[in-house]
């Protein structure tokens, strides 16, 4: 029997640093996020990181965080229950981090006798600290302890054409409340060396952008391409002038350089250039998070105002709004009758 697996980031259980360490220790010992030798990154994570970040990142949880508890975690619940409602598919949704393990989910899949699972990361682009990672750790637990369950993977979706129409209609119906003057694509950032060792070809990518025009296979992994080609694909879909809409990378650690423009400098920039109204998407994150809800939506607009900006607007992720869901379950359909994935 087919059943569905949506596995999102995770969250820890409270916005506390007692439940926000472990949290973090899980999430940046992962190799594929910290990706350096095992002493290095237990130097680093545990040596350095953990011993002021887990304050800090409470703060920050606890002034987005919802009564019903993590709203990243709440969305996908939300979006899970009525994905479930109009499939007659077994759903079920686990978290790469935290206490809603993949594990638990596939559990409760095998309980209600699937052998035969769609696994879809929750991620619109592949990074191998986001996708890779989720599709890694699933096929780890399904050998370990699932050898029965076949699993197949959806794809990357972020140049799919009915995800970009969900998603820019979506931010159509954002901007009606803003008369703005530029459009910020903020994506969530990771370390320029990613995307080197994400590159089959090992050639293909420069560090400078100028591969991504080029057509590559190398591109299937290349998260700066990718976010790239969302916003492009957007901007064609909603005819946005081209000088008015630009993409930028947010929400970088400390340490080696990310991908860039960053977008905490490019809100100060484009403020000082005379943009008095900004709106602001962040389509690499399919659910409202920390991400958006604090750095974008709150530090984001108080960076923006303080170096000249007027107006600002972060426009809310695709959530578990309708069009969205019904998206997920005409991808859940086609895989289960005709064994079909997006492209
Ligand atoms: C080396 C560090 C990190 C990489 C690489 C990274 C990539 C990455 N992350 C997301 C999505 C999310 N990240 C979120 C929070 C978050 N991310 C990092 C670090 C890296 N992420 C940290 C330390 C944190 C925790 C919060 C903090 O202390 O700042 C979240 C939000 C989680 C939530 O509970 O709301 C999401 C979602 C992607 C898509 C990605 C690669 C493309
Ligand atoms: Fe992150
Ligand atoms: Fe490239």
């Amino acid at each position: 029997m087919k059943g569905v697996l949506l596995v999102n980031l995770g969250s820890p259980d409270s916005p506390t640093p007692k439940d926000v360490k472990p949290y973090l220790d899980e999430f940046l010992m992962d190799e594929r996020v910290i990706d350096v030798p095992k002493w290095l990154r237990i130097l680093l994570v545990r040596g350095i990181i953990l011993q002021t970040r887990p304050k800090r990142s409470a703060e920050a949880y606890s002034k987005i965080w919802w009564e019903e508890g993590s709203p990243l975690i709440v969305i996908s619940e939300r979006f899970t229950t009525k994905v479930r409602s109009k499939t007659a598919l077994p759903v079920a949704l686990g978290m790469r981090y935290g206490s809603m393990s993949i594990k638990k989910a596939l559990q409760e899949l095998k309980g209600k006798g699937v052998d035969e699972v769609l696994l879809v990361p929750l991620y619109p682009h592949y990074a191998m600290s986001s996708y890779e990672t989720v599709v890694v750790k699933t096929m780890e637990v399904q050998k370990a302890s699932f050898p029965e369950i076949r699993i197949t993977t959806l794809p990357a979706f972020y140049k799919n054409d009915k995800y970009i129409k969900v998603l820019s209609e979506a931010i159509a119906s954002g901007l009606k409340d803003i008369d703005y003057d530029h459009i910020l694509f903020s994506y969530h950032g990771i370390p320029e060396r990613h995307i080197r060792k994400s590159d089959p070809t090992s050639f293909h990518c420069k560090i400078d952008g100028s591969c991504c025009q080029t057509n590559s296979v190398a591109h299937h992994s290349c998260y700066r391409h990718q976010c790239y080609d969302t916003t492009e694909r957007v901007k064609a879909f909603l005819n946005l002038p081209d000088d008015k809409v630009s993409s930028s990378f947010q929400s970088r650690l400390a340490g080696d350089p990310w991908l860039k423009p960053y977008t905490d400098y490019e809100f100060e920039r484009l403020a000082k250039e005379g943009k008095k109204n900004l709106a602001v998407i962040t389509p690499a994150f399919v659910s409202d998070c920390l991400e958006t809800l604090e750095e974008i939506a709150m530090e984001g607009k108080e960076q923006f105002q303080e170096a000249g900006g007027a107006e600002y607007k972060h426009i809310p992720c695709l959530n578990d709004s309708d069009p969205w869901v019904e998206l997920m379950v005409e991808w859940i359909e086609d895989w289960n009758k005709k064994e079909v994935l997006p492209v």
